[in-house]
């Protein structure tokens, strides 16, 4: 036998293929508190990794690795595109949020993110909430997302909904030659922190709204505040959300959302919502074009929440982070328009805007690493 046969196993990769794009990946383990977490820092051209972290019962590691590969990857363009000075990454907790969470397990987590040294700061995603940073912060500074009680920002999800918005209207400025939200169908997937926002501003404007959610209570509470506003709500099953004919799909829920499947039923002129990664492929982006659907980019219309995070380490001002947001107006503008000229699809457009911010700066900046002199540094 060959030597290189028998050291097949060195040849084995698979890991590091998958991370091929990311710079690094940890995985977090502590039997004692039963912590299962992956951290994915993708890119520090911009600045040190940012992102939230989400808990969610996956199946596998390959699935929880999947999805910190793909968020983290999302969250460098966002950064970009938000013009924050800070890079993408991810975290997700292997766990169900309904009965896996204990205090303990969240200081775990920070201790965890603590020893990255600064090269990533995180937060509340789905699945997360304030109260479980307040245990992380307890072992680490790079948490973001806090109460105001804390020194934070508050929810997040509000400058999220706000940004969602103008992400909205600068897309009805496209399709109808106006801004106003009133008057018009949206068919809104899911009435969370964030859809829930959404669909309250959009029927206090007037719209007319086809919804589906999972959750019971929420499907009932939007419905008691249509009957306060001049806008309507239509309840549909979770699988029917897609077919319904309606000026703009805004998904609030969950990724992938675009893919062959939905794009075959899609009947709407545009697409806008907070959902983070909801092209399934790249390539969808294109199939949406070629449709003759407006794709506004998810992670610039959902860049709301990043803001305000990202703001928060300068002090909390409410104010600051809705002018920052208000930009989300004329981002999507741009993107739309170079996207006209360029005729590439409005996701190709977007990440090469971003692309060419990274790589300008990568001149400048690139692995970022917060500044510690080592002990054997002789130099002065
Ligand atoms: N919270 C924030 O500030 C930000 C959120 N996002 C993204 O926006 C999306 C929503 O986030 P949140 O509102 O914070 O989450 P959430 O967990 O509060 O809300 C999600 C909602 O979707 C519903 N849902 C789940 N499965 C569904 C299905 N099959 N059909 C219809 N509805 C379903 C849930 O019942 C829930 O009401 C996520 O993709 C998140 O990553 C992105 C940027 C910031
Ligand atoms: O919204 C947050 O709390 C952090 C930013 C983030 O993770 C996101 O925008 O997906």
């Amino acid at each position: 036998m060959k030597i290189t046969e028998k050291l097949s196993i060195t040849r084995d990769f698979e890991l590091f293929d998958k991370m091929s794009e990311h710079e690094q990946v940890v995985f977090c383990n502590d039997p004692s508190t039963g912590l299962r977490a992956i951290i994915a820092i993708h890119n520090t051209t911009l600045g040190p990794a940012l992102g939230g972290c989400r808990m969610q019962p996956y199946t596998s590691v390959d699935e929880a690795l999947e999805d910190v590969l793909r968020l983290s990857k999302g969250m460098t363009y966002k950064c970009a595109a938000a013009d924050v000075d800070f890079g993408g990454g991810k975290a997700v907790i292997i766990g169900d949020p309904t009965t896996d969470k204990t205090p303990e397990l969240f200081r775990a987590f920070g201790q965890f993110v603590n020893s990255l040294g600064g090269r990533f700061f995180t937060g509340t995603d789905m699945g997360t909430n304030m109260d479980d940073f307040i245990h992380a912060m307890k072992e680490t500074n790079f948490v973001n997302g806090l109460p105001e009680a804390y020194g934070g920002g508050g929810d997040s999800s509000i400058p999220t909904a706000a940004g969602v918005l103008y992400g909205i209207k600068a897309t009805n400025q496209v399709l109808y030659g106006k801004d106003d939200l009133g008057g018009l169908v949206y068919a809104v997937q899911g009435l969370g922190k964030v859809g829930f926002k959404i669909a309250s501003s959009l029927l206090e404007e007037g719209a007319h709204l086809i919804v589906s959610d999972i959750n019971e209570e929420s499907l009932k509470a939007i419905e008691e505040i249509a009957t306060k506003t001049l806008g309507t709500v239509k309840i549909v099953a979770k699988e029917d959300i897609y077919s319904q004919q309606a000026d703009m799909f805004v998904p609030c829920a969950f990724g992938g959302i675009i893919n062959d499947n939905t794009i075959a039923q899609f009947q709407v002129k545009a697409i806008a919502g907070s959902a983070n990664n909801q092209l399934l492929h790249e390539s969808h982006g294109k199939m949406l074009q070629e449709k003759g659907i407006l794709y506004a980019p998810d992670y610039i219309v959902n860049s709301g929440g990043l803001i305000q995070v990202a703001d928060e380490l300068y002090g909390t001002n409410h104010e600051r982070v809705l002018a920052k947001t208000k930009h989300i107006y004329d981002a999507i503008l741009e993107v739309f328009k170079q996207a006209e000229i360029s005729g590439l699809s409005t996701m190709e457009s977007a990440n090469k805007m971003c692309e060419k911010k990274i790589e300008v700066r990568g001149k400048r900046n690139g692995f970022y690493t917060a500044s510690v002199k080592p002990k054997w540094s002789f130099r002065n």
